[in-house]
């Protein structure tokens, strides 16, 4: 699914002045200075006549060649700084609007990234952002800039012959219409042609998330189409309003050599006439001339800003995803005394989405500070969900969740996660170093407290092994580890974090018997000081908790412990006696 196509909101060119505004300075010394190139570049004509002038009545015509020189050489200095200029503010509005769009990202609702691609989301901090370059230097300057210089060229063009201006006018209004009709398609193509590189982009995200798959399913060519059909969709649409916007130019190098056929033909009446001089339809001539570079560039900028719009358009999509709020700080974690936590759901209901079945009916527990629950039932019954809950990546629709007695909602989001520690079920690991993967949710951690939770997840064995120790690069998604030391790479990374309550979402993945009965006493250990909770998919693990919570469907059908619910719970004794994963029980 892709992000919502929004039509509403404001316009792009009021996005695109929000991005610009902090830079209107340099924007504006820029734009000056490409000014300044044009006004230079508008002497030129008017040095010209004088040497005519001075050629036609036998005068020396040094002065003249020298200040036409002057003129040229300041012009292409003034020039090349307003350049420099103008690219540097674009890419700092690029940088900006990367920083804003990626913050951002990482605060979205964890709801919001499951109705979206990715490698969509990737697409529009990386490609679409950089489209802004160019509608910053080029539209916007362009349009001031070319604006600007097209206006004083014609000035100067009235001030040498009105009558002459009012036939070049005629032409140019005809081209400002062909423009006018050509924009909205550029548009259109521009903004298929970025959405197809957003599908691009999730394409790609999921075959590089599962290459290994991909590859064990032989499905490399029906892949490899998807990511062609994105890319030929792409290059159909930017051929398209590349074909536009070569009608745009075309018609202004058209406008500009009609009007200089046209001006010729009338001019040449009037000398003849004798209305003007020789020299002044020269100099007019000159100024039709030097029309085409403004012409050309606001042109250029009215089609560029539609491919920016375009892109401005799906950047704001970005920024309207639902996201958390912001944090400025990293809240404290616990210190090592802190008590444990006590947790309760209080007639929980949850659905993941509006449009999908309710998982959660009504869930009701209670569990105490300190100690060790399981939480069992089939596959579906809604146990991790009870874990996504608890870090409020989702809220309940109805009900309440408790923490310390506390309603999840009056906590602050970032002081809440920091009293947790999560070990998800697929373990992930992140691509870096061995340490950088440890010490992604304390980076303050010292060296003692690392060599104390490596030994306990016995990985200080592993570390001892690898090449370059804690240094060691495992790769993306730590494709280099086993999955048991992924897991406990998982729960190292949790530990340091000295939680008060450790969330343990079981690897259904079988350990060595030696690793299982070595994390079964870590887990055993932790929960003598912390709260623990475990989705358990081991008999040994069930049988040693303090407490187990059996659900089924959404509901919690049974509390109790190993023995009690054997008896108890028939669905207990069933998922005991054949589904749990029996290592070392
Ligand atoms: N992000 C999600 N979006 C939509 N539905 C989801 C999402 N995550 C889980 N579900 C659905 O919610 C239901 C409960 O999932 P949950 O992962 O909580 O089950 P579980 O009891 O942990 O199962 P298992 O033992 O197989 O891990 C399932 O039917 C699942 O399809």
């Amino acid at each position: 699914m892709s992000i919502a196509e929004t039509e509403t909101g404001p316009p792009a060119w009021r996005l695109l002045l929000g991005y610009v505004r902090p830079h209107r300075r340099a924007l504006f010394g820029g734009a000056l200075l490409s000014l300044l190139t044009g006004l230079t570049g508008l002497l030129l004509p008017l040095v010209a006549r004088g040497l005519i002038d001075d050629l036609s009545h036998d005068r020396a015509i040094t002065g003249a060649l020298l200040a036409m020189s002057g003129l040229v050489v300041a012009n292409a200095m003034v020039g090349a700084l307003g350049v420099y200029v103008l690219r540097r503010t674009a890419e700092s509005v690029v940088l900006d609007a990367r920083r804003s769009l990626s913050s951002y990202l990482l605060r979205l609702r964890v709801a919001a990234v499951d109705r979206t691609e990715p490698g969509d989301l990737m697409a529009r901090i990386t490609s679409d952002t950089t489209l802004l370059r160019a509608v910053t230097s080029e539209s916007l300057v362009g349009l001031g800039t070319g604006g600007l210089t097209l206006v004083a060229t014609i000035v100067m063009m009235g001030l040498v012959d009105p009558v002459l201006l009012g036939v070049t006018l005629a032409v140019i209004a005809g081209a400002g219409t062909v423009i006018g009709l050509i924009a909205p398609r550029i548009n259109r193509a521009s903004k298929e042609a970025q959405k197809a590189v957003g599908v691009m982009g999730a394409a790609l995200e999921r075959v590089l998330g599962a290459l290994r798959t991909v590859k064990a399913s032989g499905a490399e060519h029906r892949e490899e189409r998807a990511l062609h059909d994105a890319a030929e969709e792409s290059w159909r649409q930017s051929v398209r309003a590349a074909k536009w916007s070569a009608a745009a130019g075309n018609t202004a190098g058209l406008a500009i050599q009609i009007a200089f056929i046209t001006v010729l033909a009338v001019g040449g009446a009037r000398v003849a006439t004798g209305a003007v001089d020789v020299g002044t339809l020269v100099a007019f001539l000159l100024y039709v001339f030097f029309l085409i570079s403004p012409l050309q560039e606001v042109i250029g900028a009215v089609a560029q800003y539609q491919t920016g719009a375009a892109a401005l358009v799906r950047i704001q999509e970005a920024l309207r995803l639902p996201a958390e709020p912001p944090v400025r700080s990293a809240a404290p974690l616990p210190s090592p005394g802190d008590r444990p936590a006590a947790l309760a759901f209080h007639d929980v209901r949850f659905r993941y989405a509006d449009d999908l079945p309710y998982v959660h009916h009504g869930v009701t527990f209670d569990v105490p500070a300190r100690g060790m629950t399981a939480f069992v039932g089939p596959s579906g019954a809604g146990k991790t969900t009870v874990f996504s809950l608890v870090e409020r990546f989702y809220d309940p629709e109805s009900g309440e969740i408790t923490l310390d007695g506390r309603s999840l909602a009056d906590w602050e989001l970032s002081s809440l996660r920091a009293a947790i520690g999560y070990v998800e079920q697929d373990a992930p690991v992140l691509s870096g170093s061995l340490r950088d993967n440890l010490l992604l949710g304390n980076g303050e951690a010292d060296d003692d407290t690392l060599a104390g939770v490596l030994k306990t997840t016995r990985l200080d064995g592993l570390v001892a092994r690898l090449p370059m120790g804690l240094d060691t690069l495992v790769g993306h998604r730590g494709t280099k580890l086993s999955g048991g030391e992924r897991q406990r790479v998982a729960i190292a990374r949790a530990l340091l974090r000295r939680p008060r309550l450790l969330l343990l979402d079981e690897a259904t993945s079988q350990l060595d018997a030696v690793n299982e009965a070595a994390l079964r006493d870590t887990v055993a250990d932790v929960a003598r000081t912390t709260t623990v909770l475990v989705v358990a998919h081991r008999l040994s693990t069930v049988t040693m908790a303090d407490r187990i919570v059996v659900m089924d469907a959404g509901r919690v059908r049974a509390v109790g412990t190993h023995r009690e619910l054997v008896t108890a719970d028939p669905l207990y004794a069933e998922l005991a006696a054949t589904q749990f994963l029996a290592t070392g029980g």
